[in-house]
C-alpha cells in the first residue's frame, strides 16, 4: 500500500492509528467479487465449516454463481472513485488525521485491499513503533473484531493494540443520535425507527459471541439519547446468508410487519456500519424501499456516519483516550 501524502510530523511520528474495516471488491465485476468474496468466505472466523467441505463447496459451487449475481448490484451503488465502503473508509482516515495531529492515520481492509498486512509491514518499514487498530465494528464480533485481531497477532516489530469495540462510547451514540436528529429535523419524524444490524448465525451467539447484546445495548443507548419511548423503535437484522437460522427478527419482516400495521413513515438507520456500502445502500435504500413502497408505507434511510465531522471526532477521542492510557 502507498501511504497518503501527510505532513512530515505526521510520516515520522512513531505512534500510528489504523482504521480497519471489512474490504470490498476493487471493481464491480464479477472476478473482482470473486477475489474479494473468496478471501472473506474463505476465513474460518466467517465460514467455521471443516475446510474440506467448505472450501471446495464455496470455489466449486457459491462463487461461480454468487459472484455474476453479486457484480451488478455493486455496480448499482459504484462511486466515481470505487466502492463506497473503501471510498468513504479512505475519507474518514483523512478525517481522523485532521482531529490527531502528531499520529498516523491510515486505513486498511481486513480482506482485499488496501491489506491491513501490508499497512502493518509498510508502517514498521517507516519506524512506527506502536499500532493502534481501531477495527470499524462498533459492535464485537468473532466473526469480524477477532478476525482483524489474527491479522495484529501476526505483526512482528512494533508493538500492536486493538479497541475491541465501541457500541456504547458516549461520543459515537451522540454522532448517531445527532445523524437522527439533523435527518428527522429535514424530512419530520417518521412513524417508527427501525436499528437494522448486519445478521449473524443463531449458532454464534450461541456459543457466545457478545454482537447481539452489543446491538441492543447500543439502540438502547441511542433511543435514550433521543428520548424516544419503547414502541417507538426495533432492533432488526439483515444480510442472511446461507440456510441456517441467523438472528431475528429479520429486518424485511420487521419492515412488512410495520407496514401491514399502516405505519406510514418507517426510518431506518445501520449503526453495525461505520461506512455506507452494499448492506446499506443496495440492500436497505433500494431493494427494501422498494418492498415497502410496494406494501403503501415509505422507507426513509439514513445514511451511515461515513466520513462525518462527527464521525471523525467520535473515532479521534477514542483512540486519543486508548493511546493516553498506553504507557
Ligand atoms: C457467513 C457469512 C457472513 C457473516 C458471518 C458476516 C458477518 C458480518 N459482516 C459484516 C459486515 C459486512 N458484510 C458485508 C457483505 C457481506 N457479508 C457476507 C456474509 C457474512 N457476513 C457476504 C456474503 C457479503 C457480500 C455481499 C453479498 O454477497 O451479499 C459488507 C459490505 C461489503 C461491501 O463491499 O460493501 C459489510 C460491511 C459484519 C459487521 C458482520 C458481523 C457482525
Ligand atoms: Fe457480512
Ligand atoms: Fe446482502
Amino acid at each position: 500500500m502507498i501511504p497518503s501524502p501527510l505532513p512530515s510530523s505526521d510520516r515520522h511520528s512513531d505512534t500510528a492509528v489504523v482504521l480497519v474495516n471489512l474490504g470490498t471488491p476493487d471493481a464491480p465485476t464479477a472476478p473482482a467479487v470473486r477475489r474479494y468474496l473468496g478471501e472473506f468466505l474463505g476465513d474460518r472466523r466467517v465460514v467455521s465449516l471443516p475446510r474440506w467441505f467448505w472450501l471446495p463447496l464455496l470455489h466449486g459451487v457459491i462463487l461461480p454463481l454468487r459472484a455474476p449475481k453479486v457484480a451488478p448490484k455493486y455496480a448499482s451503488i459504484w462511486m466515481p472513485d470505487g466502492s463506497p465502503l473503501a471510498v468513504y473508509t479512505r475519507r474518514l482516515a483523512e478525517a481522523v488525521q485532521g482531529e490527531l495531529p502528531g499520529v498516523r492515520v491510515v486505513d486498511a481492509m481486513r480482506y482485499g485491499a488496501p491489506s491491513l498486512a501490508d499497512a502493518l509491514e509498510q508502517l514498521r518499514a517507516d519506524g512506527v513503533a506502536r499500532v493502534l487498530a481501531l477495527p470499524l465494528y462498533p459492535q464485537y464480533s468473532t466473526t469480524t473484531t477477532a478476525a482483524v485481531g489474527d491479522v495484529l497477532a501476526r505483526a512482528t516489530g512494533c508493538q500492536v493494540r486493538m479497541v475491541e469495540d465501541y457500541h456504547v462510547d458516549p461520543g459515537w451514540v451522540d454522532a448517531i443520535a445527532g445523524s437522527i436528529r439533523s435527518h428527522r429535523s429535514v424530512h419530520g419524524a417518521g412513524g417508527h425507527l427501525v436499528f437494522s444490524f448486519h445478521g449473524l448465525p443463531q449458532r454464534v451467539v450461541d456459543a457466545g459471541d457478545p454482537y447481539q447484546r452489543q446491538c441492543q445495548a447500543g439502540a438502547q443507548a441511542i433511543a435514550t439519547a433521543l428520548g424516544l419511548d419503547d414502541g417507538d423503535w426495533t432492533v432488526s437484522y439483515q444480510s442472511r446468508f446461507g440456510r441456517e437460522r441467523w438472528l431475528e427478527p429479520a429486518t424485511a419482516t420487521t419492515l412488512t410487519a410495520l407496514a401491514g400495521r399502516g405505519v406510514q413513515d418507517i426510518d431506518i438507520i445501520a449503526p453495525g456500519f461505520a461506512a455506507d456500502c452494499l448492506e446499506t445502500l443496495e440492500e436497505i435504500a433500494m431493494m427494501l424501499a422498494e418492498d415497502v413502497a410496494a406494501l403503501g408505507s415509505r422507507l426513509r434511510y439514513i445514511p451511515c456516519l461515513n466520513d462525518s465531522p462527527a464521525h471523525a471526532l467520535a473515532l479521534a477521542a477514542i483512540a486519543r483516550r486508548e493511546l493516553a492510557g498506553w504507557v
